[in-house]
């Protein structure tokens, strides 16, 4: 049987198609319409679909062909400010297409699905570390496509008998150790990945948005978990359910904040360089901290991280960075 990997030519998406490909999995189609992944993301033995997850028509014919039975989908919009100013085009990519995608596999015959979902959906939490049973209340239109996409999901699998693994993801940084991707988007927006570049030289500066926040020292606290890490769960959960294992919901994370300026301290220190920064106003739609709850996702599945390091983490990301604008990738 083969997995379809929806978003698999993006960031998170490559890299599971690589933790599948290290452990063993002969069949692994991608399915991208390009527009923030990269073809050359991908190795040479995956098949890669360009099209729409909403094409029905696509996705029925992709899964009988290469008889799927199991889809993760990681195909989305993902930028949190973007969703405040064009909520629509978050609903309709997020939450409708989403809908879409799933009718499709599941009429298909599909079996399994692994959904990307976020630490978004959890809002504004009173206290940290979150739970995965904690009350969602998300605080923008990102979290809310996604958490509709996770009900639409949980709804489905009860009526039509497929099993679910919805992963929140906190913050995902870094890259394959290997050097084989990393995150390549364009006018980049997160923070780990802005940083890099601007100790690199690539951008004048940095913002910090928002330093009267009530944590320690007023900027925003984020849990940082390291992509190949985030890849393995994945895989472990794709096990689990191939094993005829539960649904689950689990929060991906190490259970650890750095603040947005420690961040940027542990950027300086690692790639030597210094760069300036700017202390800017809050940006809309953010969370003054997210921390995960842990524990769920290695009691369920047994996921070991090998990764829990930010300067670890932030070293990936500094290489990849490079590789990148050696390449002319930038
Ligand atoms: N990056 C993070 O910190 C983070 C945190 C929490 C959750 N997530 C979730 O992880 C998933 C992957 O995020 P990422 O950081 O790899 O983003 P990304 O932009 O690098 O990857 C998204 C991929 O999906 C593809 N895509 C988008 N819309 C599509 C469509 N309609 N049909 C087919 N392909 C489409 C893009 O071309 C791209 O390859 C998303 O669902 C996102 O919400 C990311
Ligand atoms: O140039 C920058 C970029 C970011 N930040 C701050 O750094 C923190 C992290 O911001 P990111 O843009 O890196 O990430 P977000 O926390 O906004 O969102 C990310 O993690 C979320 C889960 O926590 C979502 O899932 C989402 O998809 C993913 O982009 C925020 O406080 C943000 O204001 C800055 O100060 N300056």
């Amino acid at each position: 049987m083969a997995v379809l990997v929806t978003g698999g030519a993006g960031y998170i998406g490559s890299h599971m198609v690589l933790a599948l490909l290290d452990a063993g999995h002969e069949e692994v189609v991608v399915l991208d319409d390009l527009s923030t992944g990269f073809e050359w993301a991908l190795p040479p033995e995956v098949k890669l679909v360009v099209g729409d997850v909403a094409d029905q028509a696509l996705v029925t014919a992709t899964v009988r062909q290469h008889r799927i039975d199991a889809v993760a989908h990681f195909a989305a919009r993902i930028v949190v400010p973007d969703s405040v100013t064009d909520p629509l085009g978050y609903y309709l990519a997020n939450t409708v297409k989403t809908r879409a995608l799933i009718e499709a596999a599941v009429r298909a015959g599909v079996r399994h699905v692994i959904f990307s979902s976020t630490a978004a959906v959890y809002g504004e939490p009173e206290t940290v570390p979150v739970p995965e049973d904690l009350a969602t209340h998300p605080i923008n239109p990102y979290g809310r496509s996604k958490l509709m996409s996770e009900w639409m999901i949980r709804d489905a699998a009860a009526a039509h008998g497929f099993s679910y693994v919805i992963l929140r993801y906190f913050n995902v940084a870094g890259a394959d150790p290997r050097g084989r991707s990393g995150q390549s988007t364009p006018n980049a927006t997160h923070l780990i990945k802005v940083a890099t570049q601007a100790a690199l030289g690539q951008r004048t500066h940095l913002e910090v948005f928002g330093t009267d926040y009530p944590t320690p020292d007023g900027s925003c606290l984020r849990d940082y978990i390291q992509v190949s890490d985030l890849a393995e769960a994945h895989r472990v959960a794709l096990d689990h359910l191939r094993g005829g294992g539960e649904s689950l919901t689990l929060n991906c994370g190490y259970g650890r904040g750095y603040s947005v300026l420690e961040v940027i301290d542990v950027v300086k220190t690692v790639s030597g360089r210094d760069f300036e920064v700017r202390l800017s106003p809050r940006r809309p739609g953010d969370p003054a901290r997210i921390v995960a709850g842990a524990d769920r996702i290695r009691d369920t599945l047994g996921w070991r991280p090998k990764h829990d390091d930010l300067t670890g983490i932030v070293g990936q990301a500094l290489a990849w960075e490079d590789s990148l604008s050696k390449r002319n990738l930038r």
